[in-house]
């Protein structure tokens, strides 16, 4: 139906009962095109497995790529394009979100470690881009998150890489060193940190405020102008300072809404964050490769000779091919023979012929080259 006769015909209906009419037939054909949307998804993984078994003679349900994220980039972006509203864009996205991780689980149930406990932004994040139908388990460090997926326990990995106010998350980019992980996702998320304390406490009982240490350096300006000379205590994550507060009134922690209402604690203060746009970045880790969907970027660590103008050796093919860079970074090298780790992003995918042709390049260039993966770049 038009939208013009969409309208016409909901402005003749005038009363409620008309109306919760019309919306229970919506409710009946939305719900059939569910099941239908979710029975094409059954076979869609029935396809998959034959094509397997097609180019491999092998039919291990384990080596099927059920989750596609360039397939689901652009189902997303399709949503948004054709959004006419009045739902907006980013409403509409996270419904199609949401159908689509339960059509993924109906061809394989997917096992997402994530940086825990409960309650972190990390689960925050896996949420966001994967949508509930996953089973999410937390792993107590970053370097876990890795391990489980490298040993097959869990399908994917999400870990934090970048905060906008406090800059590359250097336990996530150490692990990337040694891993044979590929990064097959990104997901931003906008991050509100509160002062949180547990029913009974007061700022008067407060003595140690507990965080991981990003969230303590994003909030470091607040800190000092509203609680100087309390001592502050770096631990794993903002989720364990909630569990710490939880039952002691002389901690109070900082941390975001889901802890909170997971560890039932108070808001002595809100958003205390330093700077207002402040956003964390977070990277799905999985084994395979990602096929490019149209909007991708690619991540890669580099080391250069030592010697003056390196970087810029390294840089200039970027500009000459015209490719964007999304973002660069330096780790110091951990073995001798490295003077310079780069960690690059840019826009485009590895089985681009301009990217593959900067790549042959870099090689020729660098001690050591290693591509993490290219990804869509996030919709969400
Ligand atoms: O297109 C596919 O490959 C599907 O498996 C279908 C579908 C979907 O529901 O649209 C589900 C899971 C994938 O991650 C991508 C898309």
């Amino acid at each position: 139906m038009s939208d013009d006769k969409q309208l016409d015909e909901i402005a003749s209906l005038n009363t409620l009962d008309q109306l919760r009419k019309a919306i229970d037939q919506v409710d009946g054909k939305i719900h059939n095109l569910l099941n239908y949307r979710a029975r094409l998804a059954e076979r869609v993984a029935e396809v998959k497995l034959a094509e397997l078994k097609a180019e491999t003679g092998e039919a291990d349900l384990s080596k099927v790529m059920f989750y596609r994220p360039e397939r689901e980039a652009q189902v997303l972006q399709k949503v948004i394009d054709r959004n006419t509203g009045p739902l907006p864009d980013k409403t509409v996205a996270h419904l199609f979100r949401e159908i689509m991780s339960a059509c993924l689980a109906l061809e394989k149930p997917m096992e997402v470690a994530y940086l825990g406990p409960e309650g972190t932004f990390t689960q925050a994040a896996a949420m966001k881009h994967f949508g509930h139908g996953v089973i999410a388990m937390p792993q107590p460090e970053i370097a876990n998150v890795f391990a489980q997926v490298e040993s097959g326990q869990c399908n994917y990995g999400v870990v934090p890489v970048e905060n906008s106010t406090e800059g590359m998350v250097n336990h996530t980019l150490d692990n990337f060193i040694d891993s044979p992980l590929k990064i097959c996702g990104e997901v931003a998320l906008r991050i509100e940190l509160h002062l949180l304390v547990c029913e009974g406490a007061s700022a008067q009982t407060v003595k140690t405020i507990c965080a991981h240490r990003q969230a303590l350096a994003q909030c470091r300006q607040w800190l000092d102008n509203n609680w100087p000379g309390v001592e502050r205590l770096a631990v794993s994550s903002n989720a364990e300072a909630a569990r710490m507060a939880k039952d002691d009134p002389t901690i109070a922690a900082v941390a975001g809404d889901i802890a909170a209402e997971k560890y039932g604690l108070m808001k002595l203060a809100s958003s205390i964050e330093d700077l207002a746009n402040n956003t964390t970045r977070f990277l799905i880790i999985g084994r395979e490769d990602v096929p490019a969907g149209g909007n991708d970027k690619t991540s890669l660590i580099i080391s250069a000779h030592n010697k003056p103008g390196a970087l810029l050796h390294l840089l200039t093919p970027f500009e000459q091919a015209g490719i964007s860079l999304t973002r660069i970074d330096t780790r110091p090298s951990r073995t001798q023979n490295w003077a310079y780790l780069f960690f690059v992003e840019f826009e485009g995918h590895q089985q681009e012929p301009r990217v593959k042709a900067v790549l042959d390049n870099l090689i020729e260039q660098s001690v050591m080259l290693k591509v993490l993966g290219s990804y869509p770049a996030a919709v969400l």
